[in-house]
């Protein structure tokens, strides 16, 4: 599970690049209700909580944005860093996490009795689980999107719920 947690947090860089010097707004609320609603509907038929679904989802829509501001901070401030090529969003980016959104409810439904069952872990402890390949892919911004991230899992039922939630 970290490891499309991580990878999903990597992708954010694409979002970023895919808005960046766009006007497109990093937060897009009409995509993230539509996100939630079909992860609650999804989990819904697969026999997970929706309520824990819903909240895992939303802290990976949390940390996305993470990393989507830290970047266009980095790029608004140091145009020598700005990405030279702009994906598309709709057409290329968006896939890509709807893609990953079915894999995540995959494994949220194979590990849902392990993780009622789990003593609370550490971030650390799953980020060093990660390959090799992964792990030197993140940057202080990524590892702060991760932790974010990995707060439904590490301690479920603990962490606040999200404004609206
Ligand atoms: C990833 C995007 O940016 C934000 C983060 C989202 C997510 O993590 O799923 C969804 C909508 C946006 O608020 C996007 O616009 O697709």
């Amino acid at each position: 599970m970290t490891n499309i947690v991580a990878r999903r947090i990597l992708l954010a860089d694409k979002v970023a690049q895919a808005k960046f010097g766009t006007g497109d707004p990093i937060d897009d609320p009409v995509r993230e209700r539509s996100l939630v609603e079909a992860v609650a509907h999804r989990a819904r038929f697969a026999g997970i909580g929706p309520d824990a679904g819903v909240r895992f989802f939303r802290a990976q829509i949390e940390a996305n944005k993470i990393v989507q501001r830290g970047l266009h901070r980095l790029w608004a401030d140091n145009p020598g860093l700005r990405p030279h090529d702009r994906p598309d969003l709709d057409a290329d980016v968006r896939p890509r996490l709807d893609e990953i959104t079915v894999e995540m409810l995959h494994q949220l439904k194979l590990t849902e009795a392990a993780r009622r069952t789990a003593a609370p872990c550490s971030v650390e402890t799953l980020e060093a689980g990660l390959p090799a390949d992964l792990r030197v892919r993140l940057d202080a911004l990524h590892r702060e999107a991760l932790a974010v991230a990995l707060r439904p899992i590490c301690c479920p039922g603990h962490e606040p719920d999200a404004p609206g939630a």
